[in-house]
């Protein structure tokens, strides 16, 4: 007898009518992980609302228990009583999932406090260079034994007091700097101040939420270079957080409204944090309409509304110094590249080759499959737009592979089958749905 097997991890996307109306995509990944990890440190009782349920933001919220975190639920929100400063030495291996983010924040905390503390994560997040937070906690004082001297996983001794240092980024990247300036609030040796220097402006949104924990940080700015410092001995106060729709899980709809002939689409209560948005720059570039609206503040971030509506797409020159604004973003903006007109390049984005997979390879190969002309570079991506057709094509295990070749499916010519679907789950566990209720939306014309 044949047996016919379905692939639970696989997804089909073919090509749809236009996409219209308005949706709201769930909560900021970048700012959940941050109000989870500095409520652990606070003192008191912080309220968590808009909060990201998905898989690395559940990473965070275990590892903050093994430290010492209350967690509750009320309704929507997610209250966290934390530790007042001193964290509880785990009693387990901290696993830290498919997160970088995770992973890279924690060890800045844990690097002053904890006497012993192993972190560790998945396949992915054990062949992901460590060595850049490791390296600055231990000039700060910390002591750290890692697998092959930079990987996952590693062992973390924290010490106490650490040296305030002055940390020039070798790599514009978030996750080292704020794991540098979390070691900081505990660094009272060496002048207690300890400055981080950025040659380009990586995300801030530690430097605007400590703010709201009562931690003052101070940034100076010379052309494109920042200098944040900050005061150690400095305690959090717990607070309430208010976190906006993320602007990365956005971008996925954004160009599937950009690449769908005669859509229309409005993604409401989105982050609009300069640091994050190059992506509409790009979009808007390239020729998509796209209109900002409804901008207001929260929590000490911008957010608003966004609408793009369709316009046939041009090739650009994505350059170095847009990347950290935009680096999530890169794997959907070479899907617009590939129904784009003409030619587009993406340069200075070496550091995709070092996320959950290597997005460069990811994104060249899969676009091969659907028969676009690429070239890959070591740091980016070269383009000819034209008609995508269909094919299987592999996330790699990478949630944003799995969704830019998911919108790529909406426009291509036959269907596109994703390999290794379940990665959505990591950051944008409703992606499906809201493509469905954008569909079930749209216009008759
Ligand atoms: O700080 C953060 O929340 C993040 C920073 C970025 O990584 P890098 O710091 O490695 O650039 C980004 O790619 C990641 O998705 C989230
Ligand atoms: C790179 C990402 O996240 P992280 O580094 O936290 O795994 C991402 O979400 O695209």
């Amino acid at each position: 007898m044949k047996i016919s097997l379905t692939h639970p991890n696989r997804r089909t996307f073919k090509k749809t009518a236009n996409l219209s109306g308005t949706v709201r995509v769930p909560g900021d990944k970048s700012m959940t992980h941050r109000a989870i990890l500095f409520a652990l440190l606070a003192e008191g009782t912080t309220r968590i609302e808009g909060w990201l349920n998905a898989a690395d933001c559940r990473s965070s919220l275990e590892v903050a228990k093994q430290l010492g975190a209350s967690v509750s639920f009320e309704q929507e929100s997610l209250l966290i009583k934390g530790t007042g400063g001193s964290l509880k030495e785990p009693e387990n291996v901290l696993d830290c999932g498919n997160s970088g983010t995770t992973i890279r924040l924690f060890s800045g905390a844990i690097a002053s406090q904890v006497s012993f503390a192993c972190l560790t994560g998945d396949d992915s997040l054990r062949r992901r260079p460590m060595g850049r937070v490791l390296k600055p906690l231990a000039e700060m004082g910390a002591i750290a034994y890692a697998r092959s001297g930079s990987y996952a996983p590693f062992a973390l001794i924290g010490q106490s007091p650490l040296s305030a240092i002055r940390y020039t980024l070798p790599v514009p990247s978030a996750q080292v700097k704020s794991a540098v300036m979390l070691a900081g609030l505990h660094a009272p040796k060496a002048g207690g101040v300890t400055t981080i220097i950025e040659s380009q402006p990586s995300r801030d949104h530690t430097e605007r939420m400590l703010l709201g924990f009562g931690v003052q940080v101070d940034m100076e700015k010379e052309g494109e270079k920042r200098y944040i410092s900050i005061r150690a001995e400095q305690p959090l106060r717990a607070t309430s957080v208010e976190i906006p729709g993320d602007a990365s899980s956005a971008a996925f709809l954004l160009v599937a409204a950009a690449i769908v002939p005669d859509s229309d689409v409005t993604i409401e209560h989105v982050g609009l944090n300069p640091t994050r948005i190059g992506f509409l720059k790009v979009l808007q570039r390239m020729g998509a309409h796209v209109e900002i609206l409804n901008q207001r503040e929260s929590a000490g971030e911008p957010l608003g509304n966004v609408r793009v509506r369709y316009q046939p797409l041009s090739g650009t020159d994505i350059l170095p110094e847009e990347i950290p604004s935009l680096i999530d973003e890169i794997p959907i903006l070479a899907v617009a590249a590939a129904v784009a007109e003409g030619k587009t390049t993406i340069r200075g984005a070496g550091e995709l080759r070092v996320k959950e997979t290597d997005r460069i390879l990811a994104m060249a190969k899969g676009l091969q499959t659907l028969g676009v002309h690429v070239e890959e570079a070591d740091d980016g991506l070269t383009i000819i737009g034209g008609k995508l057709n269909g094919g299987v094509v592999d996330s790699f295990h990478d949630h944003r592979i799995a969704m830019s070749f998911a919108v790529a499916g909406l426009a291509a010519e036959q269907e596109v089958t994703i390999e290794n679907w379940s990665a959505v789950d990591i950051s944008f566990p409703t992606f499906s749905d809201l493509i469905l209720e954008l569909q079930r939306e749209r216009k008759f014309e």
